[in-house]
């Protein structure tokens, strides 16, 4: 049975679209074996064509491939949009006491104006995107078509993900929509550089174990294998290898708090020392930035206090992403502290992270 155990497994998505049923019904028990085993799953019979998901990821790699400087022209920390633009090698630490992350990346989100509400009141994911010129990535135009037409695609898919998750919970397929509409959802082209052998005992991470913030992940992965979901039952940290045209999804930290634990949101981390280069794209739903989540009715026996408090959306993503950046922060600053301290001009980062 799909779910039951071990790395997660390829389940046939079109049995949601095609009108039989038993046929779906029998998707919706193998999604839910899923979310209580480890929150990870992947699909095929999606409707996102295997083409496009080729177009983006040659788009990853040409993005990553160009000069720094070129890269740096639009970082995300020099504009006044939220989480938009390239974000540098090392900048963010998920998994405390290791060191900061061997990848680079390229927010994007919905290509929203200025004076869009959520823009105007620094709601999450406030936009505009910020693309490189035409003289650095020629052709640009094509790679936010592309982009684009990506990112809404999966972001249609997450819905109807969503709309499977709440069948799952006895509840209506409907169940979600009031969270779904006026949605926030990013996009992340990551590329994580091969790494030594010795990577996870020097504590060097392409990602360090983490669960997401949002609701769900729908990731897309290269040929090159690296992502690792955590098996609570052996301890062990199980591979996801890349399937051809397959996305891994996984659930995020709101859908265990609207199931109070019952859904598992893993924890989940890139370790790169395949030799090769390395290429991914999540996508992660996060929902409508005002929504309050709060454990659902279904999900707390009588008598039984919710494990998490209600929180809104904003709030739950903001404080995942506050920790993380402010945790690389605080090592680059740590690490300056020991250089000066010690009169040292090269400061070796893995044994700040080990002490
Ligand atoms: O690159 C991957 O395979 C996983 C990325 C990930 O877990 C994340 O960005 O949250
Ligand atoms: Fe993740």
């Amino acid at each position: 049975m799909p779910g039951a155990g071990g790395a997660p497994p390829i389940l046939d998505f079109s049995r949601f679209y095609q009108g039989d049923l038993r046929a779906k019904q029998q998707l919706v028990k193998e999604v839910r074996n899923c979310c209580l085993h480890n929150g990870f799953f992947q699909i095929t019979g999606h409707n996102v064509p295997i083409e496009l998901q080729n177009r983006i990821m040659d788009w990853n790699k040409k993005f990553f491939d160009l000069e720094l400087e070129q890269k740096n022209k639009i970082n995300k920390d020099t504009s006044n949009t939220w989480n938009r633009g390239y974000e540098l090698m090392k900048s963010q630490i998920l998994e405390e006491g290791t060191n900061p992350e061997l990848k680079e990346g390229f927010y994007i989100g919905d290509e929203i104006s200025k004076e869009h509400p959520y823009f105007v009141n620094k709601k999450l994911n406030s936009g505009p995107n910020m693309w490189p010129s035409n003289d650095d990535l020629p052709n640009v135009t094509d790679f936010k078509a592309t982009a684009l037409d990506y990112y809404s695609q999966v972001v249609s898919l997450a819905k109807d993900i969503l709309k499977v998750l709440a069948l799952t919970l006895d509840l209506e397929e409907t169940w979600f929509d009031d969270f779904v509409s006026g949605a926030v959802a990013t996009m992340r082209l990551l590329h994580y550089p091969s790494q030594p052998p010795d990577s996870p005992a020097k504590l060097t991470r392409g990602i360090g174990a983490h669960t997401d913030f949002g609701c769900v992940t729908i990731l897309l992965q290269d040929k090159v294998a690296g992502l690792q979901v955590y098996d609570y039952s052996t301890k062990e940290w199980l591979d996801v290898a890349p399937t051809p045209g397959a996305f891994v999804v996984n659930l995020g930290n709101l859908m265990m708090r609207w199931s109070n634990d019952r859904y598992i949101s893993n924890l989940h981390r890139v370790i790169n020392v395949s030799g090769a280069e390395r290429y991914s794209i999540p996508v992660f739903f996060s929902g409508n930035p005002y929504y309050v989540v709060k454990c659902l009715p279904n999900c707390v026996q009588e008598g039984e206090e919710p494990k998490w408090p209600p929180i809104t959306v904003e709030q739950a993503i903001l404080d995942g992403y506050s920790d993380s950046y402010g945790r690389a922060e605080r090592f680059k600053k740590d690490a300056e502290t020991k250089t000066k301290s010690e009169g040292v001009q090269q400061v070796v980062v893995t044994e700040i992270a080990g002490a």
